[in-house]
């Protein structure tokens, strides 16, 4: 008998149907489905313009979709959103630190936001900090930091309330090669160790290559939504950038959404 996947058994933390969000005439999202299992590290590959912020706005609930149906944790993103942020952290391309605080300062205002006790707050960063080699700057006003360490930072105060569900939109941009494995492997470690789900978007081919899964996200539509052996495999083995120019390219040669 063929065994069952292992998503077989658990409760996806994000099921999206037919998702469509336009900024007037322009159409950011055409109709977008997909879903993801605890655990599971899932990258969203998309050139320039493809809509992967838009996707990432939507699941955060800054905005709502036109069209279509989001499930986050469980929770309908319309109906219950409190809810379904709870458990949901996010690091966004834009960095929302604020500059003049310290590091503690910008991670406590988050902690109290999400109304943790003060105790627990300081015993969670403290840990963090140490865990990043930040603990000497926690009073350092963020405006003075390396961008790899504001990236840590964003990573650190976006876990600090524990969520199951963690959302990565290019948040290696502007980092060298080392920052950019590091905060790579840190993320990855966590969806490994089974801590949260990751939803890891970006432009980057490299950044794709160790996920359970790679949606191609391409002018607002899943061209593709498999493994990245397959990825591979469809343009005929050249590897994952030829792939991935291929089907930017078009025509869509897409693999039926899972
Ligand atoms: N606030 C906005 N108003 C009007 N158009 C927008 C707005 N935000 C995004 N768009 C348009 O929607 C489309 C998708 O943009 P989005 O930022 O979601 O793509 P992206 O994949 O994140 O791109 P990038 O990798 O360049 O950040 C683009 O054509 C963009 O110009």
């Amino acid at each position: 008998m063929t065994p069952l996947p292992s998503t077989a058994f658990s409760t996806p933390v994000l099921v999206a149907t037919g998702l469509q969000k336009s900024y007037g005439p322009r159409q950011a999202l055409k109709s977008v489905s997909m879903s993801l299992y605890p655990g599971q590290f899932v990258a969203l590959l998309g050139p320039n313009g493809a809509g992967k912020s838009t996707l990432v706005q939507l699941l955060s609930g800054l905005f709502v979709p036109d069209k279509g149906d989001l499930s986050v944790l469980g929770f309908d993103i319309r109906r219950d959103a409190p809810k379904a942020l709870a458990g949901l952290g996010v690091v966004f391309q834009q960095s929302s630190l604020d500059l003049d605080l310290s590091i503690r300062a910008n991670l406590l205002f988050h902690t109290d936001l999400h109304g943790i006790a003060r105790k627990t707050a300081l015993q969670r960063i403290q840990a963090g900090l140490e865990q990043h080699g930040l603990q000497e700057q926690a009073g350092t006003a963020v405006r003075a930091l390396s961008g790899g360490n504001r990236r840590k930072v964003e990573l650190l105060r976006a876990l600090l309330h524990q969520p199951r569900f963690l959302l990565m939109d290019e948040a290696t941009v502007g980092l060298d090669p080392a920052s950019r494995q590091d905060l790579m492997r840190s993320v990855e470690a966590l969806a490994r160790a089974g801590e949260v789900a990751v939803l890891w978007a970006t432009h980057l081919v490299d950044e794709v290559a160790h996920a359970d899964r790679v949606l191609v996200l391409i002018q607002g539509e899943i061209a593709f939504d498999g493994l990245p052996s397959e990825l591979i495999a469809q343009s005929g083995g050249l590897g994952l950038e030829q792939a991935f120019l291929q089907l930017c390219q078009g025509p869509r040669a897409a693999k039926p959404v899972a």
